[in-house]
């Protein structure tokens, strides 16, 4: 029997097929929108430290993807003979699959979700942290609107699954597009033209659809955004306009105050290896401490737990003269209302890779709804000027060179308007090149009368810059003196490690 090209050709005016794609679309989207949300929360859960939280969330997961879409939908269709009351909505087979789809995705895209998830650096999260941003805050402005970047490609193949699922659902009498076309092969026996017909149909929505999320791919990809670099005079001109940034409020501390921040007999671990060894510090307002010592004394893992990054296996940390973070103890409330008085820079800079210069600079003190004009454009402008980068304003941090970066994530824990500053290695990822110009920012703050805390390798600078040098090695603080004090010492392990003897530091 020849194909009956005029029957196949008269089933694209055929009413039924046009109304049974609506509802595959309409099915496909809820199923695909519902099924990508819950997926985000239990993919959530099955990261949570929580083992009551993250079982049943593994059991779903194991469970839906083990159960194939057919049996689920017989079974919710047919569950108000067990359930009577469920019927109002469980009769409807286009309740009963989406239902049955969303449960089934929903399982799919945790999983698509989780990866995502373990894609977002662990810095994103530390910035966050840093700069007081609560666990919600977190996830909705830092990890999830990258974790869904990423995972948007393999959640737009989902959706084109989805759709194909969706002629399952025939089997509880929804009309969708394969059981128009059974219904009339049913009546006429042409199987190959129709189903022909319902293939072209499918293929039709999965285009449509599948260019409206190459479209929102395409328009969520940074790489593709350009922001052009402000000529001399427009930067002028804004300049003009722009408020003085803010200053350090240390700087305004008088005498009698206590210290600006105490480190009191820090000790920490990790598993058997105790990396602190009970560490005391004291930090006067607007003093500059600079803290040296070989790989792997324990500098990093110091300066990581003032501002709580690494929870204290023992002592305290002291700020103005109030307790900040005990060990032992959950971050109390005393550490949540004045964790915005102690910024971070890290090595890694981990600026927000998804937002512009300008709002990283205004995440935190917008997430704080922070008042004094802090969580105002201009004011961040005025910050990105201090750090000699208000032409690049509107760039995202992927256009920037390291040094640009980290000056961004100077001018970004700045504008939290903080008391003390952490540096930790501020200039070590960077070509040597590009490490002057983040100096220079710093050397700046320590002249404004900024606290300051910094790990740092760069000893020249160190000696030159602090008012105090903290030499740890093994854990331990080996000396704490002033930088003509320990460039003179008679520790000759010391001097040797500042390089002034002739043995290359740390060899
Ligand atoms: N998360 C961790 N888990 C286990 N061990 C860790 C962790 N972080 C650091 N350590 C260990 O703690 C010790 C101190 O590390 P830390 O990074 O504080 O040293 P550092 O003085 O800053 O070194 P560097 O100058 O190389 O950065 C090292 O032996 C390191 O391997």
């Amino acid at each position: 029997m020849p194909f009956d090209w005029p029957y196949f050709l008269s089933l694209f005016s055929v009413g039924d097929f046009w109304r049974a794609c609506v509802t595959v679309i309409q099915l496909s989207l809820l199923s695909w929108l519902i099924g990508m949300a819950i997926g985000f929360v239990l993919a959530l859960a099955k990261q949570s430290r929580h083992t009551w939280l993250r079982w049943p969330v593994s059991l779903y997961i194991w469970f839906f993807r083990s159960v194939p879409l057919l049996v689920l939908l017989i079974f919710v269709y047919n569950l108000p003979q067990l359930l009577p009351s469920l019927r109002g909505v469980l009769s409807q087979p286009f309740y009963a699959g989406l239902i049955s789809l969303i449960l089934t995705e929903a399982a799919y895209m945790a999983e698509i979700h989780r990866g995502g998830l373990l894609s977002v650096p662990q810095g994103q999260r530390e910035a966050a942290r840093a700069l007081g941003i609560r666990p919600l805050g977190m996830q909705r402005l830092v990890v999830l609107p990258q974790a869904f970047r990423i995972a948007l490609p393999t959640l737009t193949n989902e959706y084109i699954t989805i759709v194909k699922l969706t002629s399952l659902v025939s089997v509880i009498s929804l009309t969708e597009i394969l059981l128009v076309g059974q219904r009339l092969y049913a009546s006429n026996f042409l199987v190959l033209e129709t189903l022909a017909a319902v293939a072209i149909y499918y293929v039709m929505i999965v285009t449509v659809v599948g260019w409206l999320l190459q479209w929102l791919e395409r328009h969520l990809d940074l790489q593709k955004r350009r922001a052009p670099t402000l000529s001399d005079l427009q930067v002028e001109k804004i300049r003009d306009q722009l408020p003085l940034p803010p200053q350090p409020a240390s700087a305004a501390l008088g005498a009698g105050q206590p210290p600006a921040l105490q480190l009191r007999d820090i000790h920490k671990r990790y598993g058997d290896h105790e990396v602190l060894k009970g560490i005391d510090v004291q930090v006067g307002a607007g003093e500059v401490i600079a803290i040296i010592g070989p790989s792997g004394s324990g500098k990093t893992s110091l300066i990581r737990t003032v501002n709580g990054l690494e929870p204290l296996d023992g002592g305290e940390i002291v700020l103005f003269g109030e307790s900040f973070l005990k060990a032992g103890e959950r971050q109390s409330a005393s550490f949540r209302a004045d964790i915005h008085r102690v910024g971070m820079v890290f090595q890694g800079f981990n600026l927000f890779p998804h937002r512009t210069i300008v709002d990283n600079i205004l995440m935190g003190p917008r997430y704080h709804t922070m008042g004094g004009g802090a969580a105002k454009r201009d004011t961040a402008l005025a910050l990105l000027d201090k750090v000699g980068l208000l032409a690049h304003a509107d760039k995202y941090p992927h256009q920037l060179s390291g040094g640009q970066q980290q000056r961004v994530a100077i001018a970004r824990a700045l504008a939290m308007q903080p008391d003390i500053m952490l540096f930790d290695e501020p200039t070590s990822a960077l070509d040597p090149e590009l490490v002057g110009d983040v100096l220079k920012v710093i050397r700046d703050l320590a002249e404004e009368g900024m606290t300051m805390l910094i790990v740092t390798h760069e000893m020249e600078f160190a000696l030159s810059i602090a008012d105090r040098v903290v030499f740890m090695e093994h854990g331990e603080v080996q000396a704490d003196a002033s930088p003509s004090a320990i460039r003179h010492g008679s520790d000759a392990r010391l001097q040797r490690f500042i390089g002034l003897e002739s043995t290359p530091a740390d060899a």
